[in-house]
């Protein structure tokens, strides 16, 4: 899924190099950034501009204009200078909270976490206990403890600190307990890096969104909190800050006095600030995750349809499924054309192959005829009908979420790339398949369900038993045809298999591709199987597209392409696999590429330039199954290829 061939971009319209690691720019971004840019210079450069704000006048209250913008407070001084210097002291203490929060809840959450053992109870502990007492309360107690000539800036900054780390602690925690086990941590670790590095290289990165939001969230925190502290006189004393102002604001009976101006400005000023870090928080994400960068803002035009049964435009009367000039784009920075005028007929009962090298596009394509593409992948032309066996015509693309969500699995069901893995693991399997039914099939009752999902079991050769079993009971083998139990539940006309196989050995695939025949034969779906295995569709497709940078380059039945390979991709991709012989194609063994394009194609029982001559896998497969390599035939019972328990 990474790889971006230079024949699949678009030329580029978007940014490069450390512009494209910024987030785009948005309003909520730009007004966020806005105001904090703004109230901080007022921070730094106004006390420097304004005066001295404590300078006592004898004017007494005055209403904003002339010489005092915002007027000046009951003893004479100006209200803006003092607005000024009361931000600069709530935004040093805020920037000093912030820092020293977010360093306790990374030491507690992350490095807690990711020793374990006892330093992780005794740092869970700990933060629990920081937890449930109550921040406010606590925040009055200590700043009440120490003497008014003691508080100063630092000592309010550490008291909130105290008080507010531990919920983050709390998060940080368990999201190092989930990275801790991932493989490339494993990885890491196995290959001899040192825990520091770990952490620092392989888990911080992927706790910086939280972190940084955290941070904000904790500047937020600390001016709010310092506010009220000053408010209730409990704030620094040795500096002047928004809270500070409020309070002699209050002490001057500014609202009695309906001198607004002495106390909307630092209330304002807050509100606003924060209004700012709020915006600013919610672009983080974007600028560390890749994934959420690109997401268009708006759903990119797609060809707009009406809903509903379509005329039926194509040729073939057999067909169940028609995909017609389907183009699908990943609207990135450069942006990624991975499926380009795509058209496919998949005729009903028929098994059609996808092949291709890894990138071509071949799981682009399925998302999009399943309309499971998310952004940034966009259906920019092209239509995908289905042919239902009750005669309607359906336009995929055109169908409104509920009508998407009946289609999906009661006539076309997916089986995705590393399928075993989607079983959810603290669910029975009986469960996990009995929901599909209660979704799908509300009618039903408890006795019907059961016996469906037992029914479903014993066609993909697994003991009805394990329907009580979790899926880490299961070998990889047998989860694999749970997952296509379920896809065949609904009794679906279309099922697209997307690598259904890769992540099993040699002999539990071969007895699963055997099953997905026998069952096809027996129920009698239509299967597009998607590999980059072109040897295997040669066995088990009746026909095949060639994919190669988004485009299906050749289409034929499995004997054509495997006799008569038109296309120069599909003869090098028949080369690179190793014959049966012992011999290998050129195109493996010494890396060069096959024949350039125009060259002869071999001719029947050949494949040009394979110097194992023609590959002798026993009968090219003919009729709905092939016969040769994969045995028809009961499946067998006992353990599993996999030494999992059937
Ligand atoms: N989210 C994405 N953003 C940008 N480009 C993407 C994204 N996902 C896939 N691509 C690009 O789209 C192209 C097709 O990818 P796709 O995953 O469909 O290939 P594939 O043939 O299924 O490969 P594989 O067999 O390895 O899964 C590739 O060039 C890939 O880099």
């Amino acid at each position: 899924m990474t790889n971006l061939s230079p024949a699949t971009v678009v030329p580029p319209r978007g940014r490069s190099g450390l512009r494209s690691m910024l987030p785009r720019w948005s309003p909520k971004l730009g007004i966020g950034l806005a105001l904090i840019v703004a109230i901080t210079l007022f921070g730094l450069v106004g006390p420097l501009l304004l005066g001295d704000p404590n300078l006592i006048r004898d004017l007494g209250l005055t209403s904003p204009g002339g010489e005092f913008l915002l007027g000046t407070t009951l003893t004479g001084q100006d209200v803006l200078a003092q607005l000024a210097s009361a931000t600069r002291g709530s935004l040093y203490i805020g920037l000093l909270v912030g820092v020293m929060a977010t360093v306790l809840s990374a030491l507690f959450g992350i490095i807690g976490s990711y020793v374990g053992g006892y330093v992780d109870e005794a740092f869970s502990l700990f933060s629990n206990v920081m937890l449930v007492i109550p921040g406010l309360p606590l925040v009055i107690v200590i700043s009440a403890f120490v003497p008014a000539d003691q508080r100063g800036s630092w000592t309010i900054a550490v008291v909130l600190a105290i008080t507010g780390w531990a919920a983050s602690a709390r998060v940080l925690r368990a999201q190092t307990l989930s990275l801790r086990n991932r493989d490339y941590v494993a990885a890491a670790k196995v290959s001899g890096e040192k825990p520091w590095r770990v952490i620092t290289v392989e888990i911080l990165p992927n706790l910086l969104p939280l972190l940084a939001s955290q941070f904000v969230f904790a500047v937020i925190y600390a001016i709010l909190s310092e506010a009220g502290l000053s408010f209730l006189g409990l704030g620094a004393s040795n500096s002047s800050t928004l809270g500070t102002m409020l309070y002699y604001a209050q002490n001057g009976f500014a609202l009695q006095r309906e001198a607004w101006w002495w106390f909307v400005p630092p209330g304002l000023v807050i509100a606003l600030f924060g209004c700012g870090l709020s915006l600013v928080n919610f672009s983080i994400d974007e600028i560390i995750n890749p994934k959420l960068r690109d997401i268009p803002r708006r759903r990119a035009a797609e060809p707009d349809r009406a809903a509903g049964p379509v005329a039926s435009t194509d040729a073939d009367a057999d067909a169940v499924m028609t995909v017609r000039d389907l183009s699908v784009v990943y609207r990135v920075g450069t942006p990624v054309h991975a499926v380009k005028d795509v058209s496919l007929t998949l005729r009903r009962g028929e098994i059609l192959g996808l092949a291709g090298e890894s990138g071509c596009g071949k799981s682009t394509l399925a998302y999009a005829i399943n309309r499971l593409h998310r952004p940034p992948a966009e259906v920019t032309t092209g239509s995908v009908t289905f042919h239902d066996r009750d005669g309607d015509d359906l336009d995929v693309l055109a169908l409104g979420p509920g009508e998407l969500r009946e289609f999906r699995w009661s006539k076309l069901s997916m089986v995705f790339q590393g399928a075993m893995n989607a079983l959810n693991p603290v669910i029975t399997v009986r469960a996990q398949l009995e929901d599909v039914l209660t979704t799908h099939r509300p009618g039903m009752t408890g006795a019907q369900r059961r016996a469906r999902c037992e029914e479903v079991l014993r066609l993909v050769g697994v003991d009805v038993r394990r329907l009580r079993s979790y899926p880490h009971e299961l070998s990889g083998g047998m989860r694999q045809r749970v997952v296509i139990a379920m896809a065949l539940l609904l009794d679906p006309q279309v099922m697209i298999m997307d690598e259904p196989t890769t992540a099993l050995d040699v002999v539990v695939q071969r007895g699963i591709l055997r099953e997905i025949l026998r069952l096809r034969d027996e129920i009698g779906f239509a299967v597009l199987f998607i590999t980059h295995d072109l040897p295997l569709l040669l066995e088990l497709a009746d026909r095949i597209a060639v994919m190669k940078d988004g485009e299906v380059v050749e289409y034929a039945t499995a004997e054509e392409v495997y006799a008569r390979p038109a296309h120069p991709y599909t003869r090098e991709l028949l080369e690179s696999f190793p014959s049966l012989t012992g011999e290998r194609g050129a195109f493996v063994r010494t890396g060069d590429r096959a024949e350039p394009a125009g060259a002869e194609p071999a001719g029947a029982g050949g494949v040009a330039g394979l110097p194992g001559g023609p590959i002798p896998s026993g009968p090219i497969p003919s009729g709905p199954i092939p016969s040769g390599p994969i045995p028809s035939g009961p499946i067998p019972s006992g353990p599993t290829p996999s030494g999992g328990v059937r």
